[in-house]
């Protein structure tokens, strides 16, 4: 079997985040692998990229169902002011339950989060765990004992940088 490397892998480009402004919008469902996921992304950005940390808004609204609208709301409110985002990163955390709840949500969330992408020109991260377990989100925030366990919250923090600079141009 041919070996791979599985997930993402940095651009060889090196971006300068020194001067974007980024939009977090996280979820209070699940709210220690949220957090876990954020603080992910944002030392990245802020480590990696030089993003300023004083240019990274964060604002939490109740699950992932409210994350398009609440994206949507604060790209078009910013661009009212004077600064707006270079990119805006969702944050969520679904884990399926005994019902079609989770099936419905994750893929409203995920058209909802690519139309408010493509609507407003702005990019939005899809930073949202779609898990059938708690195990499943906990390995993928970096929590958890085993092994294999990884922050996606860095991959979606590069993601954001990348997208952002690009989309300065
Ligand atoms: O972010 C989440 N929201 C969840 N539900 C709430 C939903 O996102 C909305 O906030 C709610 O339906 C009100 O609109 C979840 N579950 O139901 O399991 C979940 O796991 N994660």
């Amino acid at each position: 079997m041919t070996s791979f490397t599985k997930g993402v892998i940095p651009s060889t480009e090196k971006f300068d985040g020194s001067s974007l402004r980024v939009l977090i919008v996280h979820t209070r469902w699940n709210y220690e692998i949220v957090e876990a996921l954020v603080r992910g992304a944002t030392e990245t950005m802020t480590s990696e990229y030089n993003v300023k940390a004083e240019n990274i808004s964060i604002q939490s609204v109740s699950g992932s169902y409210e994350l398009p609208f609440a994206a949507q709301s604060l790209i078009k409110a910013s661009k009212m002011g004077t600064q707006w985002f270079n990119v805006v990163i969702c944050i969520g955390v679904l884990i399926k339950g005994s019902t079609m709840h989770f099936e419905y949500i994750a893929e409203a969330v995920s058209q909802g989060i690519m139309r408010v992408s493509l609507d407003s020109g702005v990019p939005v991260v899809f930073g949202v765990l779609t898990c059938l377990n708690d195990e499943q989100a906990l390995e993928r925030a970096g929590l958890g004992d085993r092994e294999s366990k990884h922050n996606h919250g860095i991959d979606w923090g590069r993601c954001a940088v990348e997208m952002g600079v690009k989309n300065c141009k």
